[in-house]
């Protein structure tokens, strides 16, 4: 269970302070795949780096199954919109990379790195560089990379915001089917609400300045989701809804600001 107890940050600035984050209650049981939706902004990359604990709170505090989060660790994954990878290693070393760094014998390290590579499509391009993939294969590399380590949560941030419509929805499925396969729980930040709603189980919409909660809304779609659901209307009335609140919250901020 991931637990976000009182959570704040702010960020000073000339003459006061940013208040990226104010105040989050959120309980992510093991296993879920949540999506966060919300205007720019409104602390979306913020949520996801202190749960990954590359930032700290100013406060309450991030648990993971009880213990607080401290910095980074093995048990949360993390993948950026760019797919960042490592130039010159090969896709099968940068799968690797992150469990060079574990206490694991040589055949399980071998073993995971097949698997993950066999998950994610990568097999046939095992000895590549990335300079030779496409921006997808490259986010592929960093999920597989995020993934080998077996973590609790995979963090996303935005990781397919940079792709084309049809890579995105081929990233959409390997996304739904890896965690079907593993059960991780997932957290993923996204600007896209139909993105969100298609992958989600459950879809947080973050207001601005403060960043909160302003809505949490469970996705009420059949498990097994494949592109078509896009199309049903209870998936674009929930669309309707959340990008209602989502502009709501924004133009609140920006009449606040205009004050
Ligand atoms: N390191 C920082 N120093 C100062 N202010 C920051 C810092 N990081 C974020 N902020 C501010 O905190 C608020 C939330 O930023 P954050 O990047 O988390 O929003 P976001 O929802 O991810 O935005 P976007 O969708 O544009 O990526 C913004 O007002 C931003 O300017």
């Amino acid at each position: 269970m991931l637990d976000l107890v009182s959570l704040g940050k702010h960020f000073p600035r000339r003459g006061g302070a940013v208040q990226a984050l104010e105040a989050i209650d959120l309980s992510v049981p093991a296993g879920q795949f949540v999506c966060v939706v919300g205007a720019s902004g409104s602390g979306k990359s913020t949520l996801l780096s202190l749960i990954a604990g590359l930032a700290a709170p100013t406060a309450g505090e991030v648990r993971l199954d009880g213990a607080p989060v401290t910095g980074p660790g093995p048990d949360r994954g993390l993948v950026f919109q760019q797919g960042w990878v490592y130039p010159w290693r090969t896709v099968e070393r940068n799968v690797a990379f992150g469990l060079e760094l574990l206490p694991l014998p040589r055949a399980e390290r071998e073993r995971r790195v097949a698997w993950y590579l066999a998950e994610t499509g990568l097999t046939a391009l095992r000895h590549a560089l990335p300079k030779q993939l496409s921006g997808g294969q490259r986010q592929r590399v960093a999920i597989a990379r995020a993934l080998a380590c077996e973590p609790d949560v995979l963090l996303l941030d935005e990781p397919f915001g940079a792709l084309d419509v049809q890579t995105k929805e081929d990233m959409q499925l390997l996304i739904r089917r890896v965690w079907q396969d593993t059960g991780t729980t997932v957290l993923m930040v996204t600007h896209d609400v139909e993105e969100a709603i298609f992958l989600g189980q459950r879809v947080i919409v973050l207001a601005s300045d403060p960043g909160r909660v302003a809505a949490d809304l469970p996705v009420k779609l059949p498990a097994e989701r494949e592109l078509s659901v896009k199309r049903l209307p209870d998936f674009l009335a929930m669309r309707a809804q959340v990008e209602d609140l989502v502009r709501a919250y924004h133009r609140r901020h920006q009449q606040k600001r205009a004050i």
